[in-house]
């Protein structure tokens, strides 16, 4: 991919994909509101059926809205386009109203667990899914990781790893457990200097996720001053830190920086995969998923197929054998103990 230049990817950000072409599910009548005075903007927290969202014309303008009737049970999440009337001021009390969410390029979801069908939807638009994970305090868990990578393939996101608390530990273990799945990553720590998370972010709109303590709030705090994200203390005992984040909330990076957005999501236990199939996690592995079409009807990928074409390739040196069973180990991480 070419790196566009900074600005042009602000630019692309904040108005072209705010000027996406609103598709109109139901033909407009008479009789329904045309809601032409309505505004852009995007959703930046929600909170007990209010949301927070800004003015694309003016993102510096915060808005507190509720969702209108013509919205039925829609839902409206975090890095949702919507389109506000009412009272979009901003001032203290004021209430807009959400009458249109714009058709979603990307959805992250998870399950609360693999065995609970009830889909969440994290965030919306996010063309990127951070995974934050600590080399140590607390131990790198690449539970959480893989199941995290394999619902950013799923949902058509981008992975990227950061690895933080680089003073703590080496991070060539965990970077080699990860290369043959050939999936990005940044190493830093709290103090240095971050622009080469900065030059990942710059531009797009990324989910940061990483389990409790991971020093998620720290890389925050540094990469927008002023975010002001509580920063936990890892508890001695658990080595785990406590949940002091409570809700997703999207920050703007600072324009200085190129512009971009991030999502600061809360500390999470579990990332349930109950939707994931193995058909759309090959999708992100064309190598594979070329290989594959030698594979028997109905062919899971797994390790216990006994046909599988994946093994036919590793024999024949096709493909390097690390490569096959890092994508079974992402695709197994849907069954495997959260952690
Ligand atoms: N040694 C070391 N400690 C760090 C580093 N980054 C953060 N910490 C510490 O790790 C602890 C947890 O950091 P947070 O930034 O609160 O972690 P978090 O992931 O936001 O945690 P929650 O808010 O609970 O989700 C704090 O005591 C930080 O000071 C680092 O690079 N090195
Ligand atoms: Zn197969």
């Amino acid at each position: 991919m070419t790196r566009r230049s900074a600005r042009d990817s602000y630019d692309h950000v904040t108005q072209e994909d705010f000027d996406r072409p609103r598709r109109r599910t139901r033909p407009r009548t008479k009789d329904r509101p045309t809601y032409d005075d309505a505004v852009d903007a995007l959703v930046v927290t929600v909170d007990r059926g209010r949301y927070t969202v800004r003015l694309r014309e003016e993102p510096d303008r915060v808005v507190t809205a509720m969702k209108s009737r013509p919205l039925g049970r829609k839902g409206v999440v975090v890095g949702d386009r919507v389109r506000l009337v009412g009272d979009t001021t901003g001032d203290e009390g004021s209430l807009a109203r959400i009458v249109e969410v714009q058709e979603r390029t990307t959805v992250l979801r998870r399950t609360a667990d693999d065995d609970d069908p009830v889909e969440r939807v994290i965030v919306a638009n996010a063309e990127q899914l951070v995974v934050v994970v600590a080399l140590a305090e607390p131990e790198p868990r690449t539970g959480l990781v893989d199941r995290a990578i394999a619902a950013a393939y799923d949902a058509g996101i981008e992975p990227l790893l950061c690895l933080t608390k680089a003073d703590l530990a080496d991070p060539a273990p965990l970077v080699e457990v990860y290369r043959p799945l050939d999936v990005a990553y940044v190493v830093t720590q709290r103090g240095a200097d971050v622009a080469p998370v900065l030059e990942r972010l710059v531009g797009r709109t990324s989910v940061l996720l990483g389990h409790s303590g991971v020093g998620k709030s720290t890389l925050v705090n540094a990469l927008v001053p002023g975010a002001h994200r509580a920063v936990g203390v890892v508890n001695d005992v658990t080595g785990r830190g406590r949940h002091t984040s409570t809700s997703a909330l999207m920050l703007r990076l600072p324009e200085a920086s190129g512009g971009g957005w991030i999502v600061d999501t809360p500390g999470i236990r579990s990332f349930g995969l109950a939707h994931l199939q193995p058909q759309s996690l090959l999708r992100s592995f064309p190598d594979l998923d070329d290989l594959a079409v030698d594979c028997p009807r109905g062919c899971t990928h797994a390790a216990s197929e006994p046909e599988c074409a994946l093994d036919e390739a590793v024999a024949a040196g096709t493909v390097e054998e690390a490569r096959v069973s890092s994508y079974r180990r992402l695709l197994s991480s849907r069954d495997a103990p959260r952690g």
